[in-house]
């Protein structure tokens, strides 16, 4: 995915300014930055999330496949860029089971077999399905937090997209629930591009190949994860994960 002179703005605020960065397929890109300076921002516009917001305006390319992801219907762009947020948010009112079925259905698959194998697939994927295959029709909100996110990620990856952006995956669960998110995108990356906010360095650490660090709107540094740590060019980058602000 490419990301050429991307700006966003939210009415009069200019969040995004000028990003260009090309995110590696099937890799894992961690976005650090301060409270505020636009992680969120920049990964609601791969997947044209962020003109849902009131006043939002965008400004720029992301290509993806060489086709500019603001030419094609949005709905479409959704499809093959998936997203995970920071709270777990199943559908309430469905079972586990119809919470991955929903896409498909969506996407036209009616056949009762041919759904089951993709929400088992799906389930195996966001490593849940042994935990839940003996209770797939109760309510989703039975699940714990960690269940309930691994279940938005066999969500997102039921309908097969190339990228998913996950938003702070892991903020809202308990550190056993985090471990098995991180393995998670560990494994998913050998499959689809992933790009992850995080707040936390030792989790960009782990789990991304690199890593972007933003601030105050633009993009400060980019490049190999363990250069950013350990060798940062700009000062800004250096200041930030050895903690002196944010
Ligand atoms: N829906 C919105 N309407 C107006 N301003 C917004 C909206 N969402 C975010 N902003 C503003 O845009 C800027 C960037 O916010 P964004 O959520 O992208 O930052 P972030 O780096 O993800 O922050 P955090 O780490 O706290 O989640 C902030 O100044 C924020 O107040």
């Amino acid at each position: 995915m490419s990301v050429q002179n991307l700006h966003a703005w939210y009415g009069a605020q200019h969040t995004l300014k000028d990003i260009n960065i090309h995110l590696e397929e099937k890799m894992a890109t961690a976005i650090i930055g301060p409270s505020g300076c636009g992680k969120s921002t920049f990964i609601r516009c791969l997947n044209r999330m962020h003109e849902t917001a009131p006043y939002a305006k965008v400004q720029g390319q992301v290509k993806l496949a060489d086709q500019d992801i603001y030419s094609l219907d949005p709905v479409d762009v959704r499809r093959v860029v998936g997203m995970v947020f920071q709270k777990p948010n199943p559908f309430p009112t469905m079972s586990i089971f119809d919470n991955v079925a929903v896409g498909l259905r969506l996407g036209g698959i009616r056949r009762q077999s041919e759904l089951r194998e993709r929400v088992e697939q799906s389930l195996q994927m966001a490593a849940l399905w042994d935990e839940v295959k003996d209770r797939l029709n109760k309510p989703a909100t039975a699940l714990s937090g960690g269940q309930q996110q691994r279940l938005c990620i066999a969500r997102a990856l039921a309908v097969e997209p190339d990228v998913l952006l996950m938003d702070e995956p892991a903020s809202a669960l308990d550190p056993i629930s985090t471990m098995r998110v991180e393995e998670l995108v560990q494994q998913l990356k050998n499959d689809y591009t992933v790009v992850i906010v995080t707040h936390n360095m030792q989790q960009a650490a782990r789990i991304a190949d690199k890593t972007a660090f933003f601030l105050q709107g633009e993009l400060i540094e980019f490049g190999e994860t363990t250069t950013i740590f350990t060798k940062p060019v700009d000062s800004r980058t250096e200041d930030y994960i050895t903690g002196r602000f944010g």
